[in-house]
């Protein structure tokens, strides 16, 4: 039975739907809607409240220096793609970048997956248009079909309760990976060893040999490798879908706050972070460390405004500013947001996403990115930080664990012709395996400058 202070709760986690959401779902048919959403509200948790707090304070630590985020994975999970192979390579390649990282900052790496909830969009444009015909946009597994058909294109809320059970299980495989053995330390450190056997990455031999040397003076040391079988491993995604968030949004009896359990980590993309729309108002009444999106037109009013209303508190590890300026843009575009935060004493951990800004459309017509403008944004960020002696706290990457071609450039010189071999990506480019750790190679070689 609910308490008097359960329904206070309960109406101010409402109070967004009386605020504009944008990129929100028009599902035809609001009764199979409520049916759904009844169904999730009272389904069991994705993501444990405690370990939410647990890793706001891992985010904190990012925020002073004392640890480095890494957050990766796809653009838009699918439902077609959550089977166990997918799912490990994904976290393979982030616990191998991991290590990477680990070594040249010499702090903990948090790693947390774009996993398990990664299924909604925003989209540019409303529709999408093919030879003639035009269709309402994919905005991602959880609301409508990818096929092209106008079936697929109708916004279903059945799949909201798939996108929950298949969240649920690619939870659970993730758990098994990266608790089981499967995330030794040896075990990843021979993986990188098998990636540095390729000549082609050559340049990366001397971190190599850093890490292999680290490893096995810890060994001869008598480091406990058996204890460093499991690893923390935190799930987030794009808190875009508000009948979802709210749906999965509980009560929590241990500190009397709301969580939104559908993630430890959730965040609010460049296109929805309006401060009086429904997103922001949202995310401010849910205890979670949570994310904001922040693109190239962001100001340092709209930063402190943020941080006001989603961290009144000013606690650490709360609020990530996830910045996403553009290559060209970064060096001309941080320094403003990074000093009047630092200035005005709002605690806030700042991560890059060099994804976002640098997206272009090939010759050839794929939507695409090239490394060398992801690395760039990346060196951008650090340099911004080393002028203004403050932190660069992780890094958001758009990832995947297997061998697409998606992204331009790299070691393998993935060319606009080559895109077309194997470009899977249901909306935006990913680097692939390979690319994400020659990236990793590259961020560690930008840190022990
Ligand atoms: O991932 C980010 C956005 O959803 C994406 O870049 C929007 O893509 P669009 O411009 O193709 O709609
Ligand atoms: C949509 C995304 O990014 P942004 O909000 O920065 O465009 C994303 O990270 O999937």
């Amino acid at each position: 039975m609910s308490t008097v202070a359960d329904d206070a709760l309960a109406a101010g986690l409402d109070h967004f739907r009386t605020l504009e959401a944008r990129q929100q779902p028009v599902w035809p048919d609001q009764d199979a809607l409520a049916a759904v959403t009844s169904r999730l509200e009272h389904a069991a948790p994705l993501a444990a409240p405690a370990d939410a707090d647990t890793l706001k304070e891992r985010l904190a630590a990012a925020g002073r220096g004392e640890a480095f985020l890494l957050q990766g994975g796809d653009c838009a999970e699918s439902f077609a793609d959550a089977h166990a192979d997918r799912i490990r390579n994904k976290v393979r390649t982030i616990l191998q970048m991991a290590v990477i990282l680990t070594h040249s900052a010499s702090t903990p790496v948090v790693k947390m997956g774009r996993m398990a909830g990664q299924y909604a969009k925003p989209r540019s444009s409303n529709e999408e248009t093919r030879e003639g015909v035009t269709l309402p946009a994919y905005r991602g597994d959880m609301v409508n079909g990818h096929a092209f058909t106008k079936e697929s294109r109708i916004p279903d809320p059945e799949r909201l309760e798939q996108a929950y059970r298949i969240s649920a299980a690619t939870a659970n495989v993730v758990r098994g990976f990266t608790t089981g053995g499967f995330a030794d330390l040896r075990q990843v450190h021979e993986w990188n060893r098998g990636f540095m056997a390729n000549p082609a990455y050559a340049r990366y031999e001397r971190t190599a040999d850093e890490i292999d040397r680290a490893i096995r003076f810890m060994d001869a040391c008598g480091a406990d490798f058996d204890a460093l079988r499991s690893v923390e491993f935190f799930l987030s995604h794009e808190a875009l879908v508000l009948d979802y968030e709210r749906a999965l949004t509980r009560h929590d009896q241990r500190t009397g706050r709301a969580y939104d359990t559908s993630a430890h980590f959730l965040w609010i993309g460049e296109r929805t972070r309006q401060l009086d729309g429904a997103h922001v108002d949202f995310l401010s009444r849910v205890a979670n460390p949570i994310g904001v999106k922040l693109g190239p037109t962001a100001t340092p009013q709209d930063a402190l405004a943020l941080a006001e209303r989603l961290n009144p508190d000013n606690e650490p590890g709360r609020l990530t500013f996830i910045t996403r300026m553009g290559a060209g843009k970064i060096r001309g575009v941080l320094p403003a947001l990074v000093e009047a935060v630092t200035w005005a004493g709002v605690n806030v951990t700042w991560v890059t996403d060099p994804m976002h800004g640098n997206t272009i459309t090939s010759e050839s017509g794929y939507k695409t990115r090239r490394l060398s403008d992801v690395l760039d944004e990346v060196a951008g960020f650090f340099e911004v930080h080393q002028a203004l002696s403050t932190v660069p706290g992780g890094l958001h990457m758009e990832l995947t664990g297997d061998d697409v071609t998606e992204v331009l450039g790299g070691a393998e010189q993935i060319s606009d012709a080559g895109l077309a071999l194997r470009y899977e990506t249901l909306v935006d480019p990913r680097l692939n395996h390979q690319q994400s750790l020659e990236l990793a190679f590259q961020v560690a070689e930008m840190i022990r400058q």
